[in-house]
């Protein structure tokens, strides 16, 4: 068979139509996954129990056929796995113990022991690499250092990151403890996910954006670039996809220095600056505003044209700039993927 569109475009191909997939396809704008999740209980039993999360995974390809899959689980598991507690409140989003001291720090789990929390997830995986269709490639993730570092210290989510900036600026070390120890476990994690037959995988930075300067290259850049070096010396041909989100100007020379294959973009930088200075770099992802998916019509029919059309002159992975919402319509998904693989006149 010919090799799978996505790991085409991250070889560096540009093709007429790129792959596509969306970030967040399984979720609860799907009447589907809504069902399953409560046959799981809730969202992290949901995590835990791969033959559910295979199935919740499957959903989206059977129903749009998107290019890839991305394995089901959530970028909070690693904290667990390192000994936090997490829950989930409905309706509210994620909460955690919370770690603000050397002490706390010092006092997490060995990176050895995540394996014993994350088994499940590599289960799942291995599922999924026997269940996928053969032209839909598997991708796993994990949440980047800094963006998992915020909740964890946080506790929960938070609009400006301030628990998080706070310990950084008030122990700078201890901090830097913190981002090493998920930095280990998340290479850890990565490698277990390739191990069980994942053929890319994504870091997340959602929270990228709020660091300036010195802190975004010692917590956004330096982590992801760690990562990679780790994962391309264990698995070379594997590739990375980084997605340091609001980054802005800052998304150029990201691939270059980290050494990743593909960098995901979000919407606040335009297809149009980013095939000038990110994609004759790197491999780009993105970045279709996730509203389109909500009100669909014109709009979005004339968006998802002039994001790959501006884009087509490189290796480019058509996807949102963030999560589909709750809200969206699936129809508005079929949409996009109909008006992006239409031929062009
Ligand atoms: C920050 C972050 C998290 N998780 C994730 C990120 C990084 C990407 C981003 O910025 O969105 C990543 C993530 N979370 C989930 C996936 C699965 C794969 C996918 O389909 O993309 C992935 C890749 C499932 C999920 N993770 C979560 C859901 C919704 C939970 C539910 O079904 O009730 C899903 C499908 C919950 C979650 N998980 C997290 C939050 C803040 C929340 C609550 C907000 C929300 O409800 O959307 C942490």
């Amino acid at each position: 068979m010919a090799e799978k569109l996505l790991m085409r475009a991250l070889g560096g191909e540009t093709l007429d139509v790129p792959p596509a997939w969306m970030m967040r396809q399984a979720g609860r704008y799907l009447p589907e996954y809504r069902a399953t999740r409560a046959q799981a209980g809730d969202f992290l039993s949901l995590c835990y129990n791969p033959e559910l999360a295979a199935e919740v995974t499957l959903q989206p390809i059977r129903r749009f056929g998107f290019d890839a899959a991305i394995l089901f689980a959530d970028i909070l598991l690693v904290p667990q796995a390192l000994g936090a507690d997490l829950w989930f409140v409905t309706g509210e989003g994620p909460r955690l113990s919370t770690i603000t001291t050397r002490d706390e720090v010092d006092a997490l789990k060995p990176v050895d022991a995540i394996h014993e929390t994350l088994n499940p997830i590599y289960e799942t995986v291995r599922i999924l690499s026997r269940e996928l269709p053969a032209e839909t490639a598997l991708i796993g993730f994990a949440g980047a250092p800094w963006t998992v570092a915020t909740y964890m210290v946080a506790g929960r989510g938070t609009p400006d990151q301030g628990p998080a900036h706070a310990f950084k600026d008030g122990d700078r070390a201890a901090f830097t403890a913190l981002i090493d120890r998920i930095t280990a476990a998340t290479i850890e994690y990565l490698s277990a996910q390739i191990d069980a037959g994942a053929e890319v995988v994504k870091v997340f930075d959602s929270w990228a954006g709020s660091l300036k300067g010195a802190d975004f290259d010692d917590f956004a850049l330096t982590p992801a670039k760690a990562i990679v070096a780790a994962l391309k010396a264990r698995h070379p041909g594997v590739p990375v996809i980084v997605f340091p989100r609001e980054a802005g100007e800052a998304y150029k020379g990201f691939g270059p220095a980290t050494g990743a294959d593909c960098v995901a973009l979000d919407q606040s930088v335009s297809a149009e600056w980013a095939a000038a200075h990110v994609q004759p770099e790197v491999c780009t992802q993105g970045n279709l505003a996730p509203e389109h998916m909500v009100t669909g019509g014109q709009a979005l029919v004339d968006e998802v044209r002039r994001i790959r059309d501006a884009f087509s002159g490189g290796p480019h992975i058509f996807n949102l700039g963030h999560g589909i919402t709750p809200d969206a319509d699936p129809d508005n998904v079929a949409l996009m993927l109909e008006t992006l693989r239409e031929t062009r006149g």
